[in-house]
């Protein structure tokens, strides 16, 4: 057979994205956690708040609760209203004291700043003309009572948690976690805190995508470094398909002799898809193990993290449930020219630099994983593409990537 024969097809990423997912069934099982325990887990159920929020009109200032056709009088102020108390009714000609998150009484309709009335005398006068309304924050403005405040399928973020508190959930029925079975691959493989002997250098990939898994709300069964042999590789994904719903594994995915783990998963399972369009992260394989999903990721550094964010941030999301799978992306001006494009379709690391667009991190090689620390996201280029600076080019920024 001809080198140029033995050349695997490459896959375009968007094909493998779609064949992997039509793969994945979301897990049905749930469980239900304290609204504090939930962040990063896919909802399972809508929300649906049983209060407005907020639950009163309330003033948005320190200052004074009026009729605004009141305004031109000085008025006797009758009431004091802070924040948490229950106001009395407020008749025509009175003005009220009030505070921030202070309810207003009814028969008030407008609230006027302190900064902007004069107190003397036990009546309020008012220094500036008042628009009907201002400063009263409407009841329900925010949230109506019987709408769904998180949809099921929503990541549960920081903000997320904060809409389901203020509706008043304790508790959120979340999707269970997915377990994930993690192992990397090479003999030159040491762990931090190990000496480094001649030839061998420090597990990074363990430690960023125990990270992002972590970090998508799944559990992580760690079978830590595997040696570069068939019979050891296939021993692992044993264990691993055992007990997880996903096996993960970096490196040895390539095609040296001492890249084990095509061979160990045809024999073990079944491999569905190796090899995609892309750079970094063109030898990414997949398949199955018994009842677990399969998923090689390279070696390199930047090749892993690259095609874990691109492929594996949605495979896990789906088995949760989520709805929104991909992230958003925007246009923008590249800050530099990209005269030589690669065949394949490119995720170069750059960053947002407010006078020029997005900036370059010089050493694009995929073991250099300092490019992707440096970085705000990959900039996506479509394959043989050359652009110029000033170009609108696709961001994907890692707030959304790495979230
Ligand atoms: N003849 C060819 N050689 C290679 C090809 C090719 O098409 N033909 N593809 C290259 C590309 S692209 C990549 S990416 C790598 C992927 O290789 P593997 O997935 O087989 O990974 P390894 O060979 O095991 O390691 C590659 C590289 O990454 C380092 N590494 C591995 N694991 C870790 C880890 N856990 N932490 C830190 N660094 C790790 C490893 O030492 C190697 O330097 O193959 C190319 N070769
Ligand atoms: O795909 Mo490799 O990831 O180009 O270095
Ligand atoms: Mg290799």
């Amino acid at each position: 057979m001809s080198e140029a024969a033995k050349k695997p097809a490459l896959t375009p990423l968007d094909d493998a994205l779609a064949t992997l997912l039509a793969q994945i069934q979301p897990l049905a099982e749930r469980e239900t956690l304290p609204t504090s325990a939930a962040r990063g887990r896919v909802l399972a159920a809508d929300l649906i708040s049983p209060v407005d929020v907020p639950p009163a009109d309330n003033s948005a200032m320190d200052g004074y609760a009026l009729r605004a056709a009141d305004a031109a009088a000085a008025l006797p102020v009758t009431q004091r209203i802070p924040a948490g108390s229950l106001p009395q009714p407020l008749a025509a000609g009175e003005a009220a004291r009030i505070f921030t998150g202070a309810q207003v009484p009814a028969g008030a309709d407008t609230v006027v700043m302190q900064e902007h009335a004069e107190f003397a005398d036990g009546r309020v006068r008012l220094t500036q003309p008042v628009v009907p309304g201002q400063h009263v924050r409407l009841r329900g403005e925010d949230v109506r009572a019987g709408a769904v405040v998180l949809a099921a399928g929503t990541r549960l973020d920081a903000i997320a948690l904060g809409l389901a508190a203020t509706a008043g959930a304790a508790e959120l029925t979340v999707t269970r976690r997915p377990r994930v079975a993690l192992f990397s691959t090479g003999d030159e493989l040491v762990m931090p805190g190990e000496p480094l002997p001649p030839g061998a250098i420090y597990n990074s990939n363990r430690f960023t995508l125990r990270a992002l898994v972590e970090g998508l709300g799944c559990e992580v069964i760690d079978l830590g470094i595997v040696p570069d042999k068939l019979d050891a590789t296939r021993a692992a994904l044993r264990e691993a398909a055992a007990r997880a719903d996903l096996i993960l594994t970096s490196g040895g995915v390539s095609v040296g002799e001492e890249d084990h783990l095509r061979p160990a998963v045809q024999t073990e399972g079944r491999l569905d898809l190796w090899a995609i369009a892309i750079k970094p992260g063109k030898p990414f394989a997949h398949g199955r193990v018994g009842a677990a999903h399969f998923i090689g990721l390279p070696g390199n550094p930047v090749s892993s993290l690259v095609t874990f964010l691109l492929l594996v941030r949605p495979v896990l999301l789906k088995l949760q449930g989520a709805t929104r799978l991909a992230p958003r992306a925007c246009r923008i001006a590249a800050g530099f020219d990209w005269p030589r494009p690669d065949k394949r379709r490119e995720f170069l690391r750059v960053r947002l630099d407010e006078d020029g667009g997005l900036a370059l991190f010089g050493n694009q090689s995929s073991g250099v994983l300092t490019s992707a620390f440096w970085a705000d996201g990959l900039l996506d280029n479509p394959a043989g593409q050359a652009f110029a600076k000033g170009d609108a080019v696709r961001f994907l920024p890692f707030s959304e990537l790495l979230s």
